[in-house]
């Protein structure tokens, strides 16, 4: 059995699905210098310290798209638990259909509105891969 310490630590990421009227889900791009490049993804980020999840999906969606939202609006979804090589990720899927404004590339990123039976058109990083039917299903 490894030791506690030799095992990868867990990084707590809060995630969001945001969904229009035509029941299509926002995915943004990561743009190049980052770790998977290209890739789609949920806007979302990591939870800094002293934040609670939703704060950081609040945070996130301001800072890289322009969208005010609360928390009353956040719905848990479902989340990602996935081994990447340098540490595991976990990540709290939530949804949310209200929110104020039009989301704008604020951090160069591509935008793309899609509906979920197309989300696998778009390749996404591995933890995302099993998020994809609940937004099949539940969206
Ligand atoms: N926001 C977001 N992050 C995701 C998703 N799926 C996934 O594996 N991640 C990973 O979760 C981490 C989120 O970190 P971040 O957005 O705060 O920061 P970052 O990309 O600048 O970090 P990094 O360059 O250190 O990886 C990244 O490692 C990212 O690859 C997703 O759907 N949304």
């Amino acid at each position: 059995m490894s030791s506690a310490a030799s095992k990868p630590s867990i990084v707590l990421v809060a995630a969001c699905a945001l969904v229009d009227q035509d029941r299509r889900v926002l995915i943004a791009q990561r743009p190049e210098g980052k770790s998977m490049a290209g890739l789609w993804e949920f806007p979302g980020g990591k939870v800094e310290a002293g934040e609670t999840p939703e704060e950081t999906v609040i945070r996130e969606l301001e800072e890289e798209l322009g969208v005010t939202t609360r928390a009353a609006c956040l719905a848990p979804l479902t989340f990602a638990s996935h081994a990447y090589e340098t540490f595991h990720l976990l990540m709290p899927l939530y949804i949310c259909r209200k929110f104020d404004g039009a989301p704008q590339p604020r951090e160069g990123q591509a935008l793309k509105w899609v509906r979920p039976a197309r989300l696998r058109d778009y390749p996404m990083p591995p933890a995302d891969e099993p998020l994809i039917p609940f937004l099949i299903d539940l969206v």
